[in-house]
């Protein structure tokens, strides 16, 4: 398939393509009005059904990308494109934006640096992403900030030199001494001291390690089912299961969460994300490292957050709320998001990337 063929693809291959005029640039400070953005799905009032349309509604399965034949598809896709152009496309304007400020660079894991695959274990990242994201950050502080546990995605992308924000964002930790040369250099005292720097939730640790092992049983009779242990939060994968089923699993793990009302759950690309009821999202993590950088109060940094996800659009919100930086949704279809710009997929990100860091040179 080209960039701009007539086909018709399955969820997670669509391209959106026009070039955008009307976007929302720097974003516009907004208030707390980011609707279920985050796909927070809200176990009190859900009744089985809401459940199973959001599931739904979060897994279209195909979708028309012509952009002269599909007239109608298009003029959503075009207008959408208008509001969150190519930020490749618009790349000259995003660096004279940042331009004379510190780019502090945020980047989601799975969908953005790796391509979604159906088993998540083998959700690799190419060493040409690697290569991109190792230079990105010589140049600027990087993060990730991943739903996985913080050891796993740290294990995917073997770079010491980064900050990792895993558990959606539950558990910070910086570079080590070595190997950060955005901070001043401490003493060896400061080292470890150093190393882990926030886990707003660890209390819950030991309900984790019981709903997780709750959830593989009620998961083994269902086929494809999956339960991911995230440290501070889990996830139940539904990639894999018949959607004939999907109604049943959402019913298995809404028996288990009942009994757990600290715990609540929100929903990314076909799996249910079960994590504490704390006011802690992968926003608040950016909120975290941008005052650990030092960057708190300051009005010359510009953040940049790529993601790809529901849990990524915190984050959006965030830049938004602080009318700073820019947020880049990675994605094939019009969604509803608070990202500024779009890319279509990891291996743009990628070119992204690499564009930065020759803006830099
Ligand atoms: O915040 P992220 O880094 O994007 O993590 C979100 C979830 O990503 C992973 O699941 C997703 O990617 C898998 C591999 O491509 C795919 O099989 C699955 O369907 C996607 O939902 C990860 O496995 C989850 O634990 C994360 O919560």
């Amino acid at each position: 398939m080209t960039k701009h063929g007539v086909v018709v693809v399955p969820e997670d291959t669509v391209v959106g393509v026009a070039a955008g005029r009307h976007f929302s640039f720097p974003p516009p400070r907004t208030g707390d009005s980011c609707k279920m953005l985050a796909g927070q799905i809200d176990l009190g009032a859900a009744m089985m059904g809401s459940w199973l349309d959001s599931m739904k509604a979060s897994s279209p399965r195909y979708k028309l990308v012509a952009p002269r034949v599909a007239a109608a598809g298009d003029a959503e896709q075009d207008d959408w494109m208008e509001k969150h152009p190519s930020a490749l496309g618009e790349f000259e304007s995003l660096v004279a934006a940042a331009s004379g400020k510190q780019i502090v660079m945020f980047l989601d894991y799975d969908g953005t640096l790796s391509p979604i695959v159906e088993d998540p274990d083998s959700a690799v990242m190419t060493d040409e992403m690697r290569e991109a994201v190792r230079s990105v950050a010589e140049h600027f502080p990087t993060a990730i900030v991943s739903g996985r546990g913080r050891d796993k995605v740290f294990n995917f992308v073997r770079l010491a030199e980064l900050y990792y924000a895993g558990s959606h964002g539950m558990d910070i930790q910086g570079p080590t001494a070595d190997s950060n040369h955005h901070l001043n250099t401490p003493s060896k005292g400061e080292k470890q001291a150093r190393s882990v720097l926030c886990q707003p939730a660890s209390e819950f640790l030991p309900m984790i390690g019981e709903v997780h092992d709750l959830l593989v049983e009620k998961m083994a009779v269902i086929p494809g089912a999956m339960v991911e242990n995230n440290k501070f939060c889990l996830s139940v994968h539904f990639r894999c299961v018949d959607e004939k089923t999907w109604g049943t699993l959402a019913e298995q793990v809404r028996s288990v969460l009942r009994e757990y009302p600290r715990l609540r759950l929100t929903q990314g690309r076909k799996v249910l994300e079960i994590r504490p009821v704390i006011k802690w999202d992968k926003g608040r993590a950016l909120e975290f490292l941008l005052g650990a950088l030092g960057f708190a109060d300051r009005t010359d940094v510009f953040p940049i957050y790529i993601g790809d996800d529901r849990t990524d659009e915190d984050a959006f919100k965030v830049l938004r709320s602080r009318g700073q930086g820019a947020g880049i949704l990675v994605t094939r279809f019009p969604k509803d998001t608070l990202a500024s710009f779009s890319l279509r997929d990891p291996d743009e990100v990628k070119d992204l990337l690499r564009e930065l860091v020759i803006s830099k040179s």
